[in-house]
Parts: structure tokens; C-alpha cells; sequence
């Protein structure tokens, strides 16, 4: 069969079944008019098609609403074509058909298309001797002391500075909680869970971890992906929410390594900003809720608690960080699901761990708890809802600090929603949204070898310096100003 008739067998695709759509036929027939070498068709998942380009990457997506049946009988196949999935679609069965002049592979994946799915994390202490130099990492970063352009020289000695006086006060917390933050062995297990959600769902890849401010860093993680020639990329922060502080951060990363290094620059990736409004999440979400309240004499007396990690005021109001509103809808769609379950407990918000002398995010979990319990309030069941994994902030702030406060403050009842972890529906769901975000991946950024222009120009440098040591100073020596971040910070 010519080419031609090829692209009239893949336009058949769209024609066959009525809810099944070409990206683009235009491209569609482009691709078939290449040499057979150079055309690779896969199919995904269930009701996926891709065609790929293998010299320039490019990829066109048919996707079919109705599972993959009439995507295969339109390329009019021969062979074992389909299977049943777990969850009732048809998907490919392993084996090689031909699709005009071309070979279909209709195995899950192509042979040199390697996908990497990268989780972000925060990072955590592993040993008390950590902790020092991890707060360092975290104070050192622009995105979490926001200084302004003329202060940044200062950011290195304010982290060494603060991390210093704040390490006593972390220790004891990380001490209490075994004598360091579990986070790295609970992101390595989800990495593992996710990679065999994905496997089941027909899908073969390796998945890394990058931490923010501890081991394994984001750096690493990106060294790793190079070495193993990984050609397309999905990058799954472990916050549903999207905040500066977290996954802009970290995002923030990998956009300068990629602007730097060739290979990664042309790599085809899809981040995954936020995910809180997922079906799947919000579900496994109430799952854990309402097992938990059943622990309760009276499950319905119960006020439900969410308690997330605040940021400071500033970056929603000023910076546009949209935060405080995805929280917000995502509380909304947690309760819309409990209340179609026939739960319609009362519940409210509020935020903890502030750190530093300004404004953060309110109310503040330790104020609220000690309103509702003068309010009467006898039943609390504490959601943590920022965050994925247990961490010193469930395992020491909810579960010992917040729960003494509450006691004390009259609330007799204690509950806590345990992390998701690696909750088999929550990482079912996460493989979802890979699978869902894979056929966007593009291009990160324009392969340049440097950037900051001031940062070279030593005239300009000099002047800052000048500039902002003499503010800096002024700042310093106002006694408010000095006791406010003493108080504050440490
Ligand atoms: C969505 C979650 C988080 C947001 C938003 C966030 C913002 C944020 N955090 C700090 C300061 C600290 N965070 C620390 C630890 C920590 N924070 C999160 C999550 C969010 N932070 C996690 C998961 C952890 C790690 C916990 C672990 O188990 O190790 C710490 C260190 C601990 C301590 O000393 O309290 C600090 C400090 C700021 C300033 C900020 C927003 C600007
Ligand atoms: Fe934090």
C-alpha cells in the first residue's frame, strides 16, 4: 500500500466512530507521507492513538471517547487486536500489525520512547545534623524569603542567620518525631506505587524523585533522566495545590537547568501545576475523612477541621499566588463529595506553621482551635490538606501540639485524617493524570547560556551592594524591626 492510501486508512480513524477525533489530519497525512522509517504508531492507553515522527518527535493524538475499538477497526487491523482492561475499556494486546505501508507497534509503547515522570517534593532532614543545613537550603531560597531585587546579595547570610537560630527549635520538633523527617522514604514508596499504577495501566516508565531542599535533589533527579535518555517528561509536584512557595519553586528549577543544557531544552515535557480538583483525589480525600469519623460515638456531631500550611499574605495579595483560592475550591469539592454520601457535618479552614515577622495566610489553626473550644465545640476531626505525606507537621504540630491545645482549650474528642501516602486509589489517580498529561508534552524553554544580565555587569553589582548594605543597616538597627525578627524566626 502507498502512502496515500495509508492516510486514508488513518483518516478513517475519524470517520469511523462518531465521538473519535484527529488532531490534526493535516499532520496525520504529513506523517504518513514519511518513510516508513521514520513513522512510529503506539497505542498509549485505552482509546489513545499516537503517531509519531521519530526524527523530529512530533506526535499527533487520536483519541477516541469510546475506548480504543474503533480507533483499531478504522486502521483496519488484523491480529489479536484488543483485550479488556481492568476497568472495562479495550486496549492494545502486544504485537506488530500493519497499517498501510507501516508497522503499528501495538504494544503499550513505542521502543525508543522512554517516559520519566519526575515527583517533586519539599524534602526533609533525614538526621538531626541535617537540620542546620537543610533550613539553609529552605531560607536561601527567593521563593520563600521574597527580598526585594535590591536585597538579594543578602539572602545567603540571612539563611545562615536564621537557619542557625531556628535549627534548636526544629530539632526538637524533628527529635520528637523520631529524629527526622520521613518524607524521603514515604516520596521513594509513592514513586514505586506510581510507577506500578502505571505498568497496569499499560504504560512503562521510570519515575524519579527531586527534592527541593534535601536529598535526592531536583538536580540530581534531572542528571539521572539525562543518563537514562528519557524522551518525554511529565513533572508531578506531591502539593495538589499550586503555591510560589512549593511548586513554583521547584518549577522555577528545573526551567533554569532546562534553559541551560541542550538536551533537556528540546525535551518534551508536561507539568502538572495543581491537581486538587481531580475526581480521584478529592475522593480518596473523603474516603479517609469518613472512615476516620466513624471513630466517633457521634460521627455527625463532629466539626471537621482542614488545617492547611499557610504562606504569608504578600504572595497572594501582591505576587498573585493563588493558593488561598485552590484551597478554598478544593475544601468546597471535598465537602460537595461528602455531602453526596449523605455527610454534612459542619467545617472550617484555617492555616498553620508561620514562620517570620509578617502576616500569613488567616485564620491561624492554634487561634481557631481555641475558639471552638470556648464555643462548645466537643468534636474535632483535624484535616491536614496542603500536603500528601505524613511530615513534621502532621506527625508533630497536628498530632502533639494542636491536639494538647484543643484538649486544653475544651474540645474532648480528637481525630486526624492520616496522610494519603500511598493510598491505592489517590496513586491510581495520580497514574491517571501522567497518562492524561503526556500527549502535551512540549518543549520547556529556548536553549540559551546565560541569563541574568545584571548579575555580569560588575558596575551595577557595586552599586546594589552599596545601596543595600546601607538600607540593610538602617533596617537592622531599628530595635522593632530587630525584635520582631527575633520573635519571630527563632
Ligand atoms: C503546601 C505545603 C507547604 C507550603 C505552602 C510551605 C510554605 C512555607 N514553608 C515555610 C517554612 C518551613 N517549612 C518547613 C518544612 C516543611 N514545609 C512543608 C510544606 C509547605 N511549606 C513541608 C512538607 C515541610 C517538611 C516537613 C518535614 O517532614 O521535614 C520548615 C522546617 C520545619 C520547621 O522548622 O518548622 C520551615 C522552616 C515557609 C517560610 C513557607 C512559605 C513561604
Ligand atoms: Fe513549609
Amino acid at each position: 500500500m502507498d502512502a496515500a492510501s495509508s492516510s486514508l486508512a488513518l483518516s478513517n480513524i475519524k470517520l469511523h466512530g462518531s465521538t473519535n477525533t484527529l488532531n490534526s489530519d493535516q499532520r496525520i497525512s504529513s506523517l504518513c507521507s514519511l518513510p516508513k522509517s521514520r513513522v512510529t504508531f503506539s497505542c498509549k492507553t485505552s482509546g489513545n492513538l499516537q503517531v509519531r515522527d521519530r526524527s523530529t518527535g512530533l506526535v499527533v493524538s487520536c483519541s477516541s471517547s469510546n475506548g480504543d475499538r474503533d480507533v483499531i477497526q478504522g486502521l483496519h487491523l488484523s491480529g489479536p487486536i484488543e483485550k479488556k482492561s481492568r476497568l472495562g475499556q479495550a486496549c492494545c494486546s502486544v504485537g506488530t500489525f500493519t497499517v498501510g505501508e507501516f508497522a503499528l507497534e501495538s504494544q503499550s509503547q513505542a521502543v525508543d520512547d522512554k517516559v520519566g515522570v519526575l515527583l517533586l517534593n519539599l524534602g526533609g532532614p533525614e538526621t538531626l545534623d541535617d537540620v542546620q543545613p537543610f533550613l539553609y537550603n529552605l531560607f536561601a531560597d527567593p521563593d520563600i524569603i521574597r527580598l526585594p531585587r535590591l536585597f538579594r546579595f543578602l539572602q545567603e547570610p540571612l539563611a545562615k542567620l536564621i537557619s542557625t537560630y531556628r535549627a534548636p527549635k526544629s530539632k526538637e520538633g524533628y527529635a520528637s518525631i523520631g529524629g527526622g523527617s520521613p518524607l524521603r522514604k514515604i516520596t521513594d514508596e509513592q514513586a514505586q506505587a506510581l510507577k506500578m499504577a502505571l505498568e497496569e495501566k499499560n504504560m512503562s516508565t521510570n519515575v524519579y524523585v527531586g527534592m527541593r531542599y534535601w536529598y535526592p535533589f531536583t538536580e540530581e533527579a534531572i542528571q539521572q533522566i539525562k543518563r537514562d535518555g528519557i524522551t518525554r517528561l511529565v513533572v508531578l509536584p506531591l502539593y495538589p495545590q499550586y503555591s510560589i512557595s512549593t511548586t513554583g519553586s521547584s518549577i522555577r528549577v528545573l526551567q533554569k537547568m532546562f534553559r541551560e543544557d541542550a538536551y533537556l531544552s528540546s525535551l518534551p515535557v508536561s507539568i502538572i501545576k495543581s491537581w486538587y480538583q481531580r475526581e480521584g483525589y478529592i475522593k480518596s480525600m473523603a474516603d479517609l475523612m469518613q472512615a476516620e469519623l466513624k471513630n466517633f460515638a457521634n460521627p455527625q456531631e463532629v466539626m471537621i477541621f482542614f488545617s492547611a500550611h499557610g504562606v504569608p499574605v504578600s504572595y497572594v495579595e501582591n505576587a498573585g499566588d493563588p493558593y488561598k483560592d485552590q484551597m478554598e475550591e478544593c475544601i468546597c469539592l471535598i465537602m460537595q463529595e461528602l455531602k453526596a454520601r449523605g455527610i454534612g457535618n459542619e467545617h472550617t479552614l484555617a492555616y498553620q506553621s508561620r514562620v517570620g515577622p509578617v502576616q500569613w495566610l488567616k485564620p491561624y489553626t492554634d487561634e481557631v482551635l481555641v475558639e471552638l473550644g470556648q464555643k462548645g465545640i466537643k468534636s474535632l476531626l483535624a484535616v491536614p490538606v496542603s500536603f500528601v505525606s505524613e511530615h513534621i507537621e502532621t506527625l508533630e504540630e497536628i498530632d502533639m501540639e494542636y491536639k494538647h491545645l484543643a484538649l486544653e482549650s475544651g474540645i474532648q474528642n480528637w481525630g486526624r485524617v492520616p496522610a494519603l501516602n500511598c493510598n491505592s486509589s489517590f496513586i491510581s489517580d495520580l497514574a491517571d493524570a501522567v497518562i492524561e498529561a503526556l500527549p502535551s508534552a512540549t518543549a520547556l524553554a529556548p536553549h540559551t547560556s546565560s541569563t541574568d544580565a545584571d548579575d555580569h555587569d560588575p558596575f551595577l553589582y557595586a552599586i546594589k551592594l552599596l545601596f543595600g548594605s546601607v538600607l540593610a543597616f538602617i533596617l537592622l538597627l531599628s530595635p522593632k524591626a530587630f525584635m520582631a525578627f527575633r520573635n519571630n524566626f527563632f
